[in-house]
């Protein structure tokens, strides 16, 4: 395959991604709620003037959970598509992967109260 078609390809790929992203924020209620609080926790990382570490942290558990958040809206859209009709199985899985946000947003809230908690006091 020529250079240049793999470039185009990429670049095409990451406009497909960036139009996903969009869509999710522009259409998910959760997602906004979460988009909200990066924005706030990302104005308290600037007025508190965290660290080097404290921001790759928040930045790390920022991505988890809009990353699984998006996944997860994937998920139930896949499981709405493929069987729409109410199913135990696909229950299961949208509860499995409803799971896996609600487990990765515990561990996001412990970070920030980690970083937080000690500049409140
Ligand atoms: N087709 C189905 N069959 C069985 N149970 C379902 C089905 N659709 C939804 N459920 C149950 O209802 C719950 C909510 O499903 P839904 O697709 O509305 O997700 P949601 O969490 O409300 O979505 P959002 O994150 O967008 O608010 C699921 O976790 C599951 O327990």
């Amino acid at each position: 395959m020529p250079k240049e078609s793999f470039i185009v390809n990429r670049i095409r790929s990451v406009g497909f991604a960036a139009k996903g992203a969009l869509l999710l924020i522009k259409t998910e209620p959760s997602i906004k709620i979460q988009v909200f609080i990066t924005v706030v926790v990302t104005a308290a990382g600037f007025y508190f003037n965290i660290s080097n570490i404290e921001w790759a942290l928040q930045t790390i558990a920022i991505a988890m959970v809009l990353g699984t958040e998006g996944m997860n809206t994937a998920v139930e859209k896949l499981a709405d598509f493929i069987h729409p009709e109410h199913d135990p199985k696909i229950g299961f899985i949208k509860d499995v992967s409803a799971g896996a946000v609600m487990l990765v947003s515990i561990a996001a809230s412990i970070v920030g109260l980690i970083i937080y908690i000690p500049k409140l006091l």
